[in-house]
This record gives structure tokens, C-alpha cells and sequence, in this order.
């Protein structure tokens, strides 16, 4: 656990309106979900590029209504609103990309570490493959998209440990990072996504023509490895993942060489060997 907290005067002054890309961000102590409260601040008309950062969320959720384990201090949990208004509905998925993406570089530029995606956004850390981070986006009304970021500075204490999902909890620290400070590591995230999501936002959401999907292809340790996508219902496809698409969809190889794509809406589980 670290003692200090988020500190919210350094994070607005690199990154709030008329020196930074947002518009507006607050930090709070303890909170439900940052993405529960942008979802209700965006019906009352919040404005695009708004933050919430929390110390603890006592309700964090995690994809599909899973739980996202969210002690105090020991992790950077935050919400970002944005009003993409000239990207068509069916492109808003792929900010999650952009926000992994962003997470790769955080990885990198704060604490040094090795760091991959699994598709379609966690990322994982360390030889033994842990989630340090995983991404929820989810649309509010029109265009307004919340994209949460849940991401692991310290070791999840004991009983915080989550119980289900196929990966084990890592975290920053656990894959050797030192010194990690959530401050910077909050504002190097908000950066990046800022940078990229502009890029995306121009492309009118494409990307590949943003130039996301190359950096994500790069960073996707699940690309050339065998998978098994479950699908509701108890379906499965198993195969080689061997690309992702201009969809963001997933390209599987089946063994008799045939392809299939599956989106990240549909697989419940996504395992890897
Ligand atoms: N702070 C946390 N750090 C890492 N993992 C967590 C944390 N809190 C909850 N989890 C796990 O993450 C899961 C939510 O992530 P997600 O929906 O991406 O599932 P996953 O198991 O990671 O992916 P998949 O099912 O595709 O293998 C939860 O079910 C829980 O097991
Ligand atoms: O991997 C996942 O399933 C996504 C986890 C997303 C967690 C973040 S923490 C900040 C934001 N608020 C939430 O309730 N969830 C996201």
C-alpha cells in the first residue's frame, strides 16, 4: 500500500484546460464507481473530457457485471467521459483500445516494465502473464462513452483478491516496478489516452486510419497464441489468434485453416495458453 495520496493539484495543472486536454477533473476519496458516476453525470449533461479518480470504488465493476477489486490506495481507479460526436455508434467500442494502449505506454513510461495486452484490454505484467489492468467502456446516451480504467500500482491485499476470471491479479509493483507513484502513473495514462483518442476522434473513430490498430496489434501478446473464446450459451471457437481487425475484432484461425472473428461484446471468456 502507499501512504500518499492522489494528488489532485499536480494532475489538473498538467492536464486541465488551458494547459491540458481535459476539461475538468476531481479526485474523491471512496466512491461506488467512477464509471457509475460519469454514466449519471453524462445523463445530467457533463461536458466532453470530464475525469473521476477515486482512492477506493466500493463497487468497481469489471466487464461483463464482474467485480473489479478496488482497495485504497494500492491502485489508480478512473473514468474518463467523452462526447465523440461525429464518430459513428458502432466505432465507440474501440476507445477500450485506445484506453489499452494508453495503458501500455503508462506501463512503460512510469514504471519500465514489460507489459502486453490480452485481447481485448487487460493488461498483463510479469513472466507468469497477471492483470495488472483491465478496461470497462460503456455508452451513456447518444454518443457519450465512459471509459474506466482499473490498474493494479501494488499487490492486491489478501482478502481483496478477486475470486473469478481466468487470469491471476498482478500489479506494477509485483512485475518489479519501483518507486511507483499513482500520481504519475494517473497522469501518464491520461496523456497518452489523451493523445490517442484525439488521433481516433479525428479519424472519426477509425483505426486504422488513426493509427491505433498498428500500436495494437504491437503491443497484443495474444496474437499467435492458441484460444479458446467462449461465447454465451457454452459455444466456444478454439484456434490460433491471428490478427485483430478493422472492427477490433479478433481473427481466429481454426485448425482446418478457416477463419472466424469474434467481438469483444460477445466472448465471455477469452483463454490463452
Ligand atoms: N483489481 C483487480 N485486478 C486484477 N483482476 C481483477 C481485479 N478485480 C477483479 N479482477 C478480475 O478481473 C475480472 C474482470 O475482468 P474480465 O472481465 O476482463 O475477465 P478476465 O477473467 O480477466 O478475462 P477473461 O475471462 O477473458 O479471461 C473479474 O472477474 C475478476 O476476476
Ligand atoms: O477488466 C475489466 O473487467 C475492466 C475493469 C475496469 C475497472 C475500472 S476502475 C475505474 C472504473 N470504474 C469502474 O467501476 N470500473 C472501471
Amino acid at each position: 500500500m502507499t501512504d500518499n495520496k492522489l494528488d489532485v493539484l499536480v494532475l489538473r495543472e498538467q492536464l486541465v484546460t488551458p494547459n491540458g486536454p481535459y476539461a475538468a477533473l476531481d479526485v474523491v476519496d471512496s466512491t461506488g464507481s467512477t464509471n457509475a458516476d460519469l454514466m449519471a453525470a453524462a445523463r445530467d449533461g457533463a461536458v466532453d473530457r470530464t475525469v473521476l479518480v477515486a482512492e477506493e470504488q466500493t463497487e468497481g465493476r469489471g466487464r461483463r457485471s464482474r467485480t473489479w477489486s478496488s482497495p485504497p490506495g494500492s491502485g489508480v481507479y478512473l473514468s474518463v467521459l467523452i462526447r465523440p460526436t461525429t464518430v459513428p455508434a458502432d466505432r465507440l467500442g474501440t476507445l477500450a483500445m485506445v484506453a489499452g494502449l494508453a495503458l501500455m505506454h503508462a506501463a512503460r513510461e512510469t514504471a519500465g516494465i514489460e507489459a502486453s495486452l490480452k485481447w481485448p484490454n487487460d493488461l498483463l505484467v510479469g513472466e507468469g502473464r497477471a492483470k495488472a489492468a483491465g478496461v470497462l467502456s460503456e455508452v451513456a446516451q447518444d454518443q457519450a462513452t465512459v471509459v474506466g480504467v482499473g490498474l493494479n500500482v501494488t499487490s492486491l491485499p489478501d482478502d481483496a483478491e478477486p475470486g473469478v476470471g481466468g487470469l491471476p491479479a498482478g500489479s506494477f509493483a509485483d512485475a518489479g516496478a519501483k518507486n511507483v507513484d499513482r500520481t504519475e502513473i494517473a497522469a501518464s495514462f491520461l496523456r497518452a489516452f489523451a493523445e490517442f483518442e484525439a488521433s481516433w476522434r479525428l479519424n472519426d473513430g477509425d483505426i486504422a486510419r488513426s493509427g491505433v490498430l498498428a500500436g495494437y496489434r504491437e503491443a497484443c501478446g495474444t496474437l499467435g497464441r492458441s484460444v479458446r473464446a467462449e461465447l454465451p450459451g457454452g459455444e466456444s471457437v478454439s484456434g490460433e489468434a491471428v490478427d485483430v481487425d478493422e472492427d477490433g475484432r479478433l481473427v481466429i484461425e481454426l485448425d482446418d485453416g478457416t477463419r472466424t472473428s469474434v467481438t469483444a461484446g460477445d466472448v465471455v471468456h477469452l483463454r490463452a495458453d
